[in-house]
């Protein structure tokens, strides 16, 4: 037996079609909704989404600026420019790319990205909120991995959830929205002891280490759902997930394709956040 398949397809589709309506609606009231997407880093599989956001930016008729600051960056001038963008109106959604230049941190510099417009939910003021049930944007590929979830009915409520991972992007930010989707979360990282034990009790995986195949089929539970978060580019310019797809779909009940899953409604939502911080 082999799992079932988690697209992300038609989700991404059904989410860019309600954005580009809401654009077109903004736009015809006078607001061009414009995100402004900050990169300092030189990173393939980074340089590859801000080609694809804003790639589905003009076509859901959002304008996207792509500031590049260079891979040696400063952590003092990418904080001036993201409190420049801040203070520009014309702007509504600003994303800074992870990795950042050796020195500069995400949970240090979002900071400056001002809260209404930070559409990526990486400010800590954004992911406190998210902690206390309070309404902000998540991170879009924190949301996704719920959203797939939800797309396909997996049940939350009551489930055993195992996320690996605990980064500022996916892992904890993740682990709070499935915990108010009423769902028992545990956060594993790179020092969890016996990992494998403590995933092979889960009913869902949720797989964000950012290693390529490092989620075999001993880690996951015979039935379980499995969400790959991994984007790794490969040496043949492919993309590998976090999940070795070849071990696990014979074990696992149910998992999420790279690509084709959480990335593609990742891009989707980042879009659709820019549009509800523009105001639509
Ligand atoms: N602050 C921040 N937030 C991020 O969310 C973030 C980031 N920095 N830095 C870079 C990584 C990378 N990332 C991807 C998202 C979607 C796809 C995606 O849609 N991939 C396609 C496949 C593309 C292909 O075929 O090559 C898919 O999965 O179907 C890939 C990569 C978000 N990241």
């Amino acid at each position: 037996m082999s799992a079932a398949v988690l697209s992300g397809k038609e989700l991404s589709a059904a989410i860019r079609a309600e954005t580009a309506e809401r654009a077109a609606a903004l736009t015809a009231a006078g607001t061009e909704p414009r995100l402004a997407v900050v990169v300092a880093t030189a990173d393939e599989s980074s340089a590859w989404y801000v080609r694809s956001i804003a790639k589905a930016a003009g076509k859901a008729g959002i304008t996207c600026d792509i500031v590049d600051l260079g891979a040696t960056a400063s952590p003092e001038s990418i904080r001036a420019r993201l409190a420049e963008l801040s203070a520009d109106e014309r702007v509504h959604g600003i994303i800074l790319q992870t990795p950042l230049p050796a020195g500069a941190s995400l949970q240090e510099l979002a900071g400056a990205i001002a809260f209404e417009k930070d559409v990526d939910g990486a400010n800590p003021v954004s992911l406190g909120r998210l902690a206390a049930g309070l309404p902000a944007f998540a991170p879009a590929t924190a949301e996704a991995v719920v959203r797939v979830l939800e797309h396909h009915t997996i049940e939350l409520t009551g489930r055993h959830v195992a996320v690996v991972g605990r980064s500022m992007v996916v892992g904890k930010p993740v682990a709070h929205l499935l915990l108010n989707a009423n769902a028992t979360v545990t956060v594993c990282h790179s020092r969890t002891r016996e990992l494998a034990a403590v995933t092979s009790a889960a009913d869902v995986v949720v797989a964000a280490v950012g290693r390529a195949g490092m989620v075999t089929a001993d880690h996951v539970a015979p039935g379980a759902v499995v969400i790959d978060v991994g984007t790794n580019p490969t040496e043949d310019g492919g993309l590998a997930g976090d999940v070795d797809a070849d071990s696990v779909s014979g074990k696992a009940g149910a998992l999420t394709p790279v690509p084709g899953g959480v990335g593609p409604v990742t891009t989707a939502l980042l879009l659709s956040h820019t549009v509800r911080a523009a105001g639509g």
